[in-house]
């Protein structure tokens, strides 16, 4: 698709000499990358090449992953563009830190905050349509990420419920796009020459809420997927004006990278915009981005309202011995705190540690998913197979050779003569969990989830 004439204009008058080569990059071949999973048991992917590392990602490396693929499938890598992973690396989350990802869905940012954090502190992750966070919800499970909370909810109902709660807050905010031109095409026929100036006005809306989001000393990263200085340093710059409780950080560019500062010319030429990155086509392998790095002053005022702790639910004591019973036999190496179990319906869920009380948010997985009362028994949940470690479960047949894997992913039942008693079995491949089965009688009952099978 043709860029519009007004984008054209636009920047060839902000880019001048330089927007030779920015449109030439525009023009080029998209650039593919993936993150391999620190969370995973096994962390080498055996059929993709780490022999190109992207200088700018921790995990990240240049290449192209199949979305039917064991690495995929188990959740060992995450597909995404490389410009796009160095959002998470300014976050830079610590394990045992709340981390709120604010407009999170598919779940690029927040699986790679997830794999920074290493099941330790809270990640809450947050998507406005419910849709898409259904997505997310999904991208979070087949990561194993342990501790997330995942919500969809308005940004303005989160900064009711958890004023001043985060260590670390991400708005990834829904813009104009222009950096995504190259690699999705669509995005051409959204933009208008007011639509920047719209988006900003949204982002700015957003950032009301985040900065509520953040406690005092706390980090916003604030990102974009455009080159529009209205969304980028613009905006930047009128949330230093209207909330001075937030200063600039200084972002690590990476030496010889191609990262650049932000442009201070084009927001009233204020110096402190240098902090801020930026990431052109034409300087480096990726597609374009901005992000701004704030920390929030640690004698900035505080909100009065307490944060409430998420009450647990108790369990019969006949449910509780189901469940004890199903964790000692199916995966006798996971510790499970049974005061942090919540219920879904029938479906039980290990709450992250100190998590905070939902309120009226909702809630579409709160920590880890363990599996469901069904009448006399508990069956494990699929996010339990993809978030252990095989050596935690009590059983654990591997479908590595292609025609095992082809059947079992498609659904289908295995006969073996391995040495199995009659119960859940971890199925593994490429040396990670990838679902369940279960042995009765010479045959693994298959139960991988329906809608996943291919
Ligand atoms: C740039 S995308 C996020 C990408 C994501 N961080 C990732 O890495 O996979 C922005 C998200 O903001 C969501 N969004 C749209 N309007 C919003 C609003 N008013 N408040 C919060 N999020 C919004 C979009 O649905 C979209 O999922």
């Amino acid at each position: 698709m043709a860029l519009p004439d007004a984008f054209i204009a636009k920047y060839q008058d902000l880019l001048g000499n330089e927007s030779g080569p920015f449109f030439a990059a525009l023009k080029g071949p998209v650039d593919k990358g993936f993150r391999i999973n620190p969370l995973k048991a096994k962390q080498k992917p055996s059929s993709l090449s780490l022999d190109e590392p992207i200088p700018w990602s921790k995990q990240g490396y240049f290449g192209q992953v199949s979305g039917k693929s064991i690495e995929h499938t188990t959740g060992l890598v995450y597909s995404q563009e490389p410009s796009a992973q160095f959002v998470a690396e300014v976050v830079a989350a610590k394990p045992g830190e709340k981390v709120l990802d604010l407009a999170a869905a598919p779940g690029g940012k927040s699986t790679q905050l997830a794999g920074q954090m290493m099941g330790q502190g809270l990640l809450w992750t947050n998507e406005i349509f419910f849709g898409r966070a259904k997505v997310l919800s999904e991208n979070i499970e087949r990561f194993g990420v342990q501790n997330a909370i995942v919500s969809s909810a308005d940004s303005k109902d989160l900064a009711k419920l958890l004023p001043d709660f985060f260590d670390r807050v991400l708005l990834d905010t829904p813009c104009s796009g222009e950096g995504m031109f190259r690699k999705d095409p669509d995005a051409i026929s959204y933009w208008s020459e007011d639509y920047p100036r719209e988006c900003a006005e949204r982002s700015e809306e957003i950032l009301a809420n985040a900065v509520q989001l953040v406690k005092p000393g706390g980090i916003l990263v604030y990102s974009t997927c455009t080159f529009a200085p209205e969304e980028d340093e613009q905006t930047i710059a009128s949330l230093l004006e209207r909330y001075p409780d937030f200063e600039l950080l200084a972002i690590d560019k990476v030496a010889g990278s191609g990262i650049t500062d932000g442009r201070p010319e084009w927001a009233g030429n204020q110096e402190e915009l240098k902090k801020t990155a930026r990431l052109w086509p034409q300087d480096l392998p990726g597609e374009g981005h901005f992000v701004a790095k704030l920390q929030k002053k640690a004698d900035a005022e505080k909100s009065t309202k307490t944060v409430k702790e998420q009450k647990a639910d108790h369990l019969s004591a006949d449910e509780e011995k189901l469940l004890q019973d199903f964790l000692k036999e199916t995966v006798p190496g996971l510790s499970v705190d049974l005061n942090r179990l919540v219920r879904f319906g029938d479906r039980v869920f290990l709450l992250p540690k100190d998590c905070p009380a939902f309120g009226k948010v909702k809630i579409l997985r709160a920590g880890l998913c363990l599996g469901s009362f069904k009448k006399k028994r508990f069956e494990p949940d699929h996010a339990l197979a993809l978030a252990i470690q095989p050596d935690q479960a009590a059983q654990v047949f591997a479908v590595d050779e292609p025609s095992e894997w082809a059947a079992y992913i498609h659904g289908e039942a295995l006969t073996t003569k391995a040495d199995l008693q009659k119960g859940f079995v971890l199925m593994k491949a490429g040396g990670n969990g990838v679902g369940w089965a279960k042995f009765v009688n010479g045959q693994l009952k298959n139960f991988y989830p329906k809608g996943l099978r291919h």
